[in-house]
């Protein structure tokens, strides 16, 4: 008996957003298509303003489009309850954000291990995962330490490896190297895109640097709503 081929792991098709604000709607998305498959570390660039949250929220199911379709591994978004969305991200998606956004009330190790509990996951594996996770990232010895205890690079790592603790196929990051210096930045993408592909997850970045775009397999820009593939290598 032969198998069907997986779906790819996010597929956007003829997306549009807009918001209404009193009598005006304004378009943010227009027509974006985006295909995105495991093993792919993919840049979304654009100015501030340009829509790139509002799109990383539609992947999410965050927020639905106002037309067009958005499926994670198959299943149109706009087709489950708000419940069985929130499961869907919580299992199947990560996050890093720019500000790190970690819990200030737990430490490095209980901070990682939060999607692993929120997931279900308990035990001698979880426990070997979130080791695991922490070394490397370079902060095995910082277990015990909260957050503020931490330099900006630090957090960000310890969020990279909560975004990854409970293996998500999909890593979404919104500007996660905004707040830290080039050099360290480099660093914080060098160990995400290293992870990512060693799980042969996918991960979208955002970013304001064109730069990094040299670095990803595909890049995207964001243009008067459009969403517009750019060539990365010759
Ligand atoms: N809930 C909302 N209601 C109305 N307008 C919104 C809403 N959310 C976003 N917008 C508008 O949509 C546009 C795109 O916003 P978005 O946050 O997606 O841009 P961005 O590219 O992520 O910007 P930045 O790089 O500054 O974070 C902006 O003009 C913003 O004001």
């Amino acid at each position: 008996m032969s198998s069907s081929p997986s779906p790819p792991l996010v597929e956007l098709h003829d997306v549009t957003k807009a918001y209404t604000e009193g009598d005006a709607v304004r378009e943010v998305l227009t027509g974006a298509t985006l295909t995105l498959r495991r093993g792919e570390f993919v840049v979304l660039l654009g100015r501030s303003g340009s829509g790139k949250s509002t799109l990383l929220n539609l992947i999410s199911g965050i927020d639905l489009p106002t037309r067009g379709s958005v499926r994670v591994e198959g299943r149109e978004l706009d087709k489950l309850s708000e419940r069985e969305r929130t499961l869907l991200r919580r299992e199947r998606v990560g996050f890093v954000f720019q500000a790190f956004n970690l819990l200030p009330t737990l430490t490095v190790e209980e901070n990682v291990r939060l999607p692993l509990e929120l997931t279900g996951k308990s035990g001698a594996a979880a426990d070997a995962r979130v080791r695991e996770l922490l070394g490397k990232v370079g902060l095995g010895s910082r277990e015990q330490s909260f957050p503020d205890r931490l330099s900006g690079g630090e957090q960000q790592r310890v969020a990279v490896a909560r975004a990854l603790a409970h293996a998500p196929p999909l890593l979404l990051a919104d500007e996660p190297t905004g707040n830290l210096d080039e050099q360290t930045g480099r660093q914080v993408l060098e160990l995400l895109e290293g992870l990512i592909r060693r799980d042969n997850a996918c991960a979208f970045v955002v970013s304001h640097d064109p730069g990094l775009a040299a670095r990803a397999d595909r890049a995207f820009v964001l243009e008067a709503g459009r969403l517009i593939e750019r060539q990365v290598r010759t």
